[in-house]
């Protein structure tokens, strides 16, 4: 036999033994979640009806039909929710687009996993394939125990109050080119989309937040956000669930690899630039009174004893940087991008919040908005004095929530609804339906209105929000890391923004004859799409004109 033929035999068998291996660990997989979720309908817990060879997927295709195109997963659960969730959760079994999962609507439910020693602080694995295309490996959102705990307390001195606050004056410069991209919008009066100028905005924004670096994304196209819009793109296919099987194509996956190599790329490339400023600010005894997510890796990791500046850093450490840099990246602009453009959406439909809000900057910032800038540079802290806008904040992120949390079930942890009714979650993650408990009727007064005033009341008021029931940001040990920065940075966006202009939403322009049914949205015709985080959907198309509440 010829060595050609050997090389050939052994690729062949290599790849037999890899597609083996995987098919076991499939039908594994399959067999568990079909077991669990088998021993669930015995027991004649809620759950969509089952298929034997489909599980629930038929069930979350119909449901995703139900909906107007392209509607998120939170969506889907919520029409789900609404079906066969009335006790306030529901069993589901998607494999093999995800392992079963038990959906909470219920907030007590919700408290009862959150408290529970294991699984408050426990990620199920499924999410390490979710998270995959985006960071590459293991970070924040999936790690658990010892490694988790490692890394959240060598990155979570970045978003100390005194460090975010230095990095001030970088957001707002960012939000004065994003003013003026708006100025000349104003000016043309012309239709555009004000999701792609916010994105741009907070990769900015995020670059220098993580890297230190300057994208200049709201001047030119950067490759590291290109690459990851373009991942994005990938990943999210509209109307998942069943087009979601599309991970299987090898094509997909070898454009998934591919992006990732590039995304690899590019966050290599500013930490060496990182490492190289590091080791030059070590000889000039140089201080810097902001540091970015990067620089403080690189400070813990110089710092450890034996090692010198001149070294390089080791491959471990390397990559394990790169996935949460990764993360960090994506986390950082993603769903706070979505925010500030919800909140565009919710203050100019409401005269009377735009009328309270500007009225409250105009007594913080006086009525000089080109002050405003430099007086948030200078003491950001003033972004503490704003509690109505804070309102008007959480009460956009209670109507349209950016994400969701999720939680891995354990032998001990079986929740039980008010009626009494159990609900054993060994085997299963726990979904936390953020969508479903802050739009729940039972749980809010007037729910689906905009009241931003039902966060300023005290206890006993009938507005007074339920414990629990409001965790956009998710809830205990693993809530989310960005919740300060968010809140400073869409305080600054709406300080910055809402006085100079009026923003007008024109989806009806861009629809024309188009009939979108809405009625399992909410009739909500900004409801939220696949996009990374929850987005707003056909990227907010508007007009922008200048508001002449104030002098520019
Ligand atoms: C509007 C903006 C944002 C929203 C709505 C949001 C929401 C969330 C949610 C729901 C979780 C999961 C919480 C849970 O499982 O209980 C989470 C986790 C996380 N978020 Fe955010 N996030 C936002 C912005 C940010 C930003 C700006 C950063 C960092 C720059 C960030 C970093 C993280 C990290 C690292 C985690 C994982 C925490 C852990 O498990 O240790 N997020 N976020």
């Amino acid at each position: 036999m010829g060595t050609a033929t050997l090389v050939v035999n052994a690729v062949a068998g290599m790849l037999l033994a890899v597609l083996l291996a995987r098919a076991i660990r499939f039908i594994l997989a399959l067999w568990t979640a079909r077991r669990f979720i088998m021993r669930m309908r015995k027991l004649e817990k809620p759950m969509p009806p089952f298929n034997p060879i489909l599980g629930h997927l038929l069930a979350g295709k119909t449901a995703s039909e139900e909906l107007p195109p392209g509607a998120h997963s939170m969506h889907i659960l919520n029409r789900m929710t609404a079906k066969y969730g009335s006790t306030g959760a529901y069993y589901l079994d998607m494999f093999p687009v995800m392992t079963p999962i038990l959906t909470v609507s219920d907030p007590h439910m919700a408290n009862q996993v959150m408290n529970h020693p294991f699984s408050s602080a426990e990620k199920p694995p499924a999410l390490i394939d979710w998270f995959l295309p985006i960071t590459g490996g293991p970070n924040l959102f999936t790690q658990n125990g010892d490694a988790w705990r490692h890394d959240h307390n060598l990155f979570m001195p970045f978003f100390s109050n005194s460090n975010l606050d230095a990095a001030f004056p970088f957001v707002v410069e960012q939000m004065a080119i994003y003013r003026d991209k708006l100025r000349a919008l104003s000016k043309s009066g012309e239709l555009f989309s004000l999701e792609p100028l916010t994105l741009a905005l907070m990769n900015d924004i995020i670059g220098r937040l993580v890297f230190n670096a300057q994208l200049g994304a709201q001047a030119t196209a950067h490759p590291l956000s290109d690459t990851m819009i373009r991942q994005l793109n990938l990943k999210f296919v509209a109307n998942g669930v069943v087009s979601n099987l599309g991970r299987l194509n090898p094509v997909k996956l070898f454009q998934f690899w591919n992006n990732g190599c590039i995304l690899d790329t590019h966050i290599r490339a500013q930490i060496n630039n990182r490492v190289a400023a590091y080791r030059s600010a070590k000889i000039d005894d140089e201080q810097a009174s902001f540091k970015s997510i990067l620089d403080i890796a690189l400070e813990t990791y110089y710092s450890q004893a034996g090692r010198r500046a001149t070294d390089e850093v080791d491959a471990d450490y390397l990559k394990m940087l790169c996935a949460q840099l990764r993360m960090f990246f994506f986390a950082g602009y993603d769903s706070t991008a979505a925010t500030m453009v919800y909140c565009c959406y919710t203050i100019w439909k409401h005269p009377e919040v735009l009328a309270k809000l500007r009225a409250e900057h105009d007594a913080v910032f006086g009525r000089n908005v080109a002050a405003a800038m430099d007086m948030i540079a200078d003491d950001p802290a003033l972004l503490n004095s704003l509690p109505y806008t804070n309102a008007v904040i959480k009460e956009t992120l209670r109507l349209f929530p950016a994400a969701a949390g999720i939680r891995q079930g354990c032998r001990d942890l079986v929740l039980k609804d008010e009626a009494g009714n159990e609900y054993p979650t060994e085997s299963c993650g726990i979904q936390i339906s953020h969508l479903s408990i802050q739009r729940n009727p039972k749980l809010w007064v007037r729910p689906l209105e905009f009241v931003p005033e039902r966060f300023l009341v005290e206890p006993g008021h009938e507005l007074y929000p339920l414990k629990g029931a409001w965790g956009p940001f998710g809830h205990g040990l693993r809530l989310c890391t960005g919740q300060a920065l968010v809140t400073k940075e869409v305080k600054a966006f709406l300080v910055l923004l809402s006085r100079e202009f009026n923003v007008k939403e024109c989806y009806d322009e861009v629809d024309g004859d188009r009939k979108i049914d809405l009625t399992n949205v909410d009739n909500e015709k900004v409801y939220q799409v696949e996009a990374g985080a929850a987005h707003p959907r056909d990227k907010f198309p508007c007009r922008v004109s200048l508001s002449g509440y104030v002098s520019p």
